[in-house]
């Protein structure tokens, strides 16, 4: 929604490049000036209606921009001869095609961005397709054709640059601001307008104050969840170490999805931490109608398909019903309806037991913190949240445990190193610190493999100021793409990149690396929240599947998929054989 909004906005700005060209070929050191005047501090006024005041930026009087980024007073600068030249957002180098078609974008204004990243990402499959290349490998081609600093003039939305150097990454979010916006899942918000009646989005989606209200509510839940649920999270654990054993061929590999039972793992574990309540995906066979709980599960893995399936494809549901879309809306009311029997469940019980919650008091539950205390949340906006922590927790761990099992059994070594470490360990429930201390590799085994398959390979910024990166001045207002993953696999910034070490994060070696260089939970004040959950739940189940098997896998590479969520590109054919 506010990458629609902005859309508009940057529409207009680009006019001046677009038609004038000629003007500013001859104009050159005024444009520099210009440009220069626009750096970091800038934000138009009212008062600034010269258009060349306005080259590469929102045009001065728009409401919305100022709504989402509240102007502040223009510092006029001097350029002095130390002064570095700063070039314009129209020379930042990309892919000519889009920009022949720029001349329509404003007939087709209800598209949006997003369509771009998905022009992007579908041009992207077709070249790893057709040039073979590993998925992960197409990325960093347009980079080696273009520079670190990459524009994707849109025909139909507002520009995109995508950005893959740790220094520019690092510069992004230290001007991204108090309350930094990224660009959210078109689909789940059209969903929420037109189905929900403009219920606000989870705390991944969601901008602003609202942004702001839940994030103070639950970044404090979100911490001790973990404490609390220690012993059932290594319950869960335990039972999926037992499943695989009970699963296993006479190859000793689970022959059904391994994929699918570490979701069911992942899903239960989220659960607990969520709901208070111990679901068994694990132990059950999906029979949908007998409960509420199998029915959650499949809803949540239909409606993540479908939102793959809207986010990745050429958009065409903002136009026409497609299939993807109907699957969408269906899984996502299922879903919607499911979580608010939950949280009606929580409410009708702390009314029953007048809970209340002053400062100090832990809440027993996720859902009970968030409806309880001065800023209590209403049960709908409960329910949104828990759906996007779903969505997100549950599918982002499960990528990362299925690649670190992977990595596991295709490094031997690492693995011998790890048995180790944690062959004899046994673990101390009461606090997860000493456990993480008892298990320096294992914490590196963890890094190192969300360095290689970050589950999110790419993040996103929408800057309230103009940026300056590698020269080119930036508008406010442009959707940055920082391509996390692609950094995290450049030679430049690790050697032997593409390798499975973990010794690397061991110290003293992890000195030699730039801190913006592998950054898979973000930065900043909107870096995620679920980061202890997650490196927990991997802890405790690496430590039990290490101690009871060794690992092997005797198939082709895996690669991780080019969606929202990256998931591994072929069956997870891991070998669970008994240590003696
Ligand atoms: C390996 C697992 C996970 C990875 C790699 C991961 C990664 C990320 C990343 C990259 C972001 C965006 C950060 C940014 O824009 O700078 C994010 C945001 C978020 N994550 Fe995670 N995540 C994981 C697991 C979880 C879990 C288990 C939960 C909760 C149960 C969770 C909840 C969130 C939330 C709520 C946000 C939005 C934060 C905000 O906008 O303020 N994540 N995550």
């Amino acid at each position: 929604m506010i990458l629609n909004r902005l859309r508009h906005v940057r529409t207009h700005a680009n006019y001046p490049f677009v038609y004038n060209q000629s003007r500013f070929h001859t104009l050159d050191a005024t444009r520099y000036q210009i440009a220069t005047q626009q750096q970091e501090t800038s934000v138009p006024t009212k008062e600034e209606s010269s258009p060349l005041k306005n080259v590469g930026r929102a045009p001065s009087n728009n409401r919305l921009l100022g709504e989402i980024f509240p102007t502040t007073r223009v510092m006029p600068m001097v350029l002095s001869r130390k002064d570095s030249i700063v070039l314009s957002f129209d020379d930042v180098p990309g892919p000519k095609t889009l920009k022949y078609l720029s001349n329509v974008r404003q007939y087709l204004s209800q598209i949006g961005t997003q369509l771009t990243a998905g022009i992007l990402t579908v041009g992207l499959n077709i070249g790893t397709f057709i040039n073979n290349k590993k998925p992960t490998k197409s990325l960093s081609l347009l980079f080696d054709e273009y520079g670190p600093v990459v524009r994707f003039v849109s025909p139909v939305g507002g520009d995109i640059v995508l950005i893959n150097h740790p220094d520019h990454i690092q510069k992004v979010y230290t001007m991204e601001g108090d309350a930094p916006v990224r660009s959210t899942l078109d689909s789940l918000e059209k969903y929420r307008v037109e189905h929900r009646h403009h219920a606000y989005g989870g705390l991944y989606s969601v901008h602003g104050q609202e942004w702001t209200r839940q994030r103070e509510k639950l970044v404090n839940p979100l911490h001790c969840a973990v404490g609390l649920h220690l012993h059932g999270l290594n319950d869960v654990s335990e039972n999926f170490t037992q499943k695989v054993y009970n699963m296993r061929n006479h190859q000793d590999e689970v022959p059904k999805d391994l994929y699918k039972e570490i979701h069911k793992w992942a899903f239960d574990c989220i659960g607990l931490i969520v709901f208070s309540k111990r679901f068994t995906m694990l132990d059950t066979e999906l029979v949908y109608s007998q409960c509420d709980m199998s029915w959650l599960y499949h809803s949540l893995e239909k409606a993540t398909d479908a939102i793959i399936k809207c986010e990745s494809g050429l958009h065409m549901w903002k136009l026409f019903t497609t299939p993807a879309w109907l699957s969408l809306v269906k899984y996502c009311d299922s879903l919607d309806n499911l979580i608010g029997k939950h949280v009606m469940e929580a409410e009708q019980a702390i009314s029953f037991s007048a809970k209340t919650l002053d400062g100090n008091t832990t809440p027993d539950s996720l859902i009970n913190a968030m409806l309880l205390g001065d800023e209590k949340m209403n049960a709908e906006d409960v329910a949104t949240v828990i759906m996007d922590m779903l969505l997100i927790g549950v599918n982002t761990i499960t990528s990362s445990m299925s690649f670190l099992l992977y990595h596991l059994a295709k490094y031997q070594r690492t693995q011998k190193l790890l048995y180790d470490e944690v062959g004899k360990l046994i673990v101390d429930l009461k606090d997860i610190n000493s456990i993480k201390e008892k298990t320096p590799y294992l914490q590196a085994c963890i890094k190192e493999n969300l360095r290689l398959v970050p589950p999110i390979p790419v993040l996103t910024r929408i800057l309230p100021k103009n940026i300056i990166l590698d020269r080119y001045n930036i508008p406010r207002g442009t959707l940055i793409i920082m391509s996390t993953q692609d950094a995290a696999l450049k030679e430049s910034n690790f050697e032997d990149a593409t390798t499975f070490k973990p010794e690397r994060w061991l110290k003293p070696n992890t000195k030699e690396y730039h801190s913006f260089a592998s950054i898979p939970f973000g930065h900043g004040s909107r870096k995620c929240l679920g980061q202890n959950i997650a490196e927990t739940m991997m802890t405790l189940l690496t430590v039990q599947l290490v101690q009871k098997y060794m690992l092997e896998y005797h198939y082709g590479d895996i690669e991780p998929t080019r969606t929202f969520i990256a998931k591994p590109n072929r069956a997870l054919k891991i070998r669970f054989i008994d240590r003696t």
